[in-house]
């Protein structure tokens, strides 16, 4: 379990993250969403000691992060948009085997992990691969790898899919059920709740700093209210039932008070 307490963050006199408590159960999948600015990020790494707080605490399976940052970054993997300066390797299967190595595992394992984590973000064929011929979307594909092939008590995904093409995003999305329902905690940070909120236990809505809402079905209305669009089919079923509210009230206008009603609905 991810266990946040009271967090405060500041960068200078700006307070980006503000007196946050939140829990990641293992084997849950949370959504992390809020308008620009709003803190996500830089909360998140707070996860695996990649920042350290101002102010309250982080624990990492009942330890603090900042007392073990290697074990805090064993079991918290991390993958954020534009892993630009983030490979270690030259070509695709070493860089995402470097991890694992690491980890001192034994080489079945880890050729088990690379496969594995290759297959997928859906680039099982592109081993032999060299970062730098790579496009921007299969670049992040093979960032993701990286973190999957650590396979981490728990994931955390900084906007993982702006460059994914469909088939990858669907492909990575079904990896991230997968490994929550065997137990590992799924964090997906995104702007975009398209296909994700539809395997997300919980989302948590930040606005400047704070955890505004934190619900397990967001309404529609309150996910706006946050500068977060709603899924599309919250968002038409919404559309819908406003569209039946303003027929039935465009009614009863034409029987009581027509202009009053006209303006309320501007
Ligand atoms: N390194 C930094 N130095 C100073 N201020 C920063 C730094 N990183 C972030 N901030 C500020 O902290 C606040 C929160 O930023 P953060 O990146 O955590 O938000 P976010 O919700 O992830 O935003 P986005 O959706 O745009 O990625 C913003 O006001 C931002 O300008």
């Amino acid at each position: 379990m991810i266990a946040v307490r009271n967090l405060t963050h500041r960068y200078g006199d700006a307070t980006a993250v503000d007196d946050v408590s939140l829990t990641v159960e293992d084997g849950s999948f949370v959504l992390l969403a809020g308008a620009n600015g709003s803190g996500k990020t830089t909360l998140v790494r707070h996860f695996n000691g990649l920042l350290s707080p101002d102010e309250g605490t982080v624990e990492v399976n009942g330890r603090p992060v900042a007392e073990d940052l290697v074990a805090a970054r064993t079991a918290v993997g991390m993958v954020f948009q534009d892993p630009r300066d983030g490979f270690v390797a030259s070509t695709v299967r070493a860089d995402v085997a470097f991890g694992p190595e690491n980890l001192g595992l034994d080489r079945a394992e880890i050729r088990r992990r690379v496969e594995s984590a290759l297959e997928a973000v859906r680039m099982a064929d592109r081993g032999d691969a060299r970062i730098e011929e790579l496009s921007g979307g299969e670049r992040e594909r093979v960032a993701i790898a990286g973190a999957l092939a650590m396979e981490p008590d728990h994931l955390v995904l900084d906007e993982p899919f702006t460059g994914l093409d469909w088939p990858a995003r669907t492909a990575v999305l079904d990896r991230l059920q997968h490994l929550r329902d065997s137990g590992t905690g799924v964090v997906v940070v995104t702007h975009d709740l398209r296909d994700v909120s539809a395997l997300a236990d919980r989302t948590v809505v930040m606005s400047d700093g704070r955890v505004e809402l934190d619900a397990t079905d967001p309404s529609p209305d309150r996910l706006r209210e946050l500068g977060v669009r709603p899924p599309p089919e919250t968002e038409s079923e919404s559309e819908t039932a406003r569209e039946s509210r303003t027929t039935s009230e465009s009614e009863t206008a034409t029987d009581d008070a027509p202009g009053r009603r006209a303006n309320e609905r501007r």
